[in-house]
């Protein structure tokens, strides 16, 4: 099928409204192959990335997020539904819409023989307004780095030369994918200081991320993102708010360790579980059914031995969704 675009002469692309969302997806669909061979990878997406936001993308492998990205980046067209990016069709005013944005992308593959700095020039060449090379160069904090060959840059290095490359054309949105990939945990967070600057700045960035962690560091806004369809969406408040808490422990007492027993235990989000030995619960209300817990063993005279008690995390909702198989 044809992708389809309701509005293809954009009527205002220049003066958009200050609150309209700087990315806005709807009912996006896209498929691979044609007739009995097709597989839709993306499968009704809506998405508005906000002025000024950090938007997390997350999702299991093979979730959709590069095809999806791809779209929005105006480096595919849909197969159906709605994509703007500032206002206008990505894919068919690419020519509009490039220079705006900026795209790191996961390998850039630069010649390994130039330097840090004749590679910022060479990217430049292809840029119309735009940071200076050196200037490039010194935002990422690789001065001192220009006369180096990328192919003795450092992996976290090559990936700041990646960054200098994508915040060259001054971009209103930036798409970040795995920025942090192979970092040391002292580089990710210099990479996310350098994010913060950007943000600050007003960049809207779009970041894929397979580190739950960044995105809970860094994002205003997350969807997980599964099998082709966005499966949560929201702050990472939002989205944890969504998922229960968790408390396990081993026992010996029948009170704490009989399933029907616990059964009556208050805010359970569902039928407690034993799994190799340790009970399992988990609960809308963490400590209220802690408490009710503690009492219970404190009156049983029960010890409870390996106790561990875990509020919902992002780690939790992304788990929960990978193990849902949508309809
Ligand atoms: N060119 C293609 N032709 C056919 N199928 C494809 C093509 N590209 C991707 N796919 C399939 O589409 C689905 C989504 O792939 P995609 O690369 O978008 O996922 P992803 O979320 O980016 O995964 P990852 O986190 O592993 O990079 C996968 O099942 C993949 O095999």
């Amino acid at each position: 099928m044809p992708s389809r675009d309701p509005h293809p002469t954009d009527p205002h692309p220049t003066d958009p409204h200050p609150t309209d969302p700087v990315i806005s997806v709807t009912g996006l669909r896209r498929q691979y192959r044609a007739g009995v061979q097709a597989f839709e990878a993306v499968r009704g997406v809506d998405l508005h990335v906000r002025r000024g936001e950090l938007f997390a993308l997350l999702g299991t492998n093979g979730a959709g997020k590069t095809s999806l990205l791809e779209v929005v980046e105006g480096l595919a067209p849909a197969t159906a539904g709605e994509v703007r990016v500032l206002g206008l069709n990505p894919y068919r005013r690419r020519a509009d819409v490039r220079p705006r944005i900026g795209i790191m992308l996961q390998e850039a593959g630069f010649p390994a023989d130039l330097t840090t700095l004749e590679t910022a020039r060479m990217w430049h060449g292809t840029l119309g307004e735009a940071r200076s090379a050196q200037e490039s160069i010194a935002v990422v904090g690789l001065a001192g780095r220009e006369d180096v060959p990328v192919a003795s840059l450092s992996g976290g290095e090559r990936r700041r030369l990646d960054l200098a490359l994508a915040v060259m054309g001054r971009p209103e949105v930036l798409f970040l994918d795995e920025p942090t990939t192979g970092l040391d945990p002292q580089s990710r967070r210099a990479a996310w200081d350098l994010v913060r600057g950007l943000l600050a700045d007003g960049v809207t960035i779009v970041l894929t991320t397979h580190y739950l962690e960044e995105a809970a560091e860094l994002a205003d806004r997350i969807a997980i993102l599964h099998e082709g369809r966005v499966a949560r969406t929201g702050t990472l408040a939002e989205i944890v708010a969504s998922e229960p808490a968790s408390i396990r422990y081993r026992t010996s007492t029948a009170a704490l360790a009989d399933l029907d027993l616990l059964s009556g235990l208050p805010a359970l989000a569902g039928w407690p579980r034993s799994t190799g030995g340790a009970v399992e619960l988990e609960s809308v209300d963490l400590q209220v059914t802690l408490s009710a817990v503690l009492v219970r063993a404190q009156d049983a005279g029960a010890e409870l031995t390996d106790l561990d008690a875990s509020p919902a995390s992002l780690e939790r909702a992304f788990l929960a969704v990978a193990a849902e198989t949508l309809p």
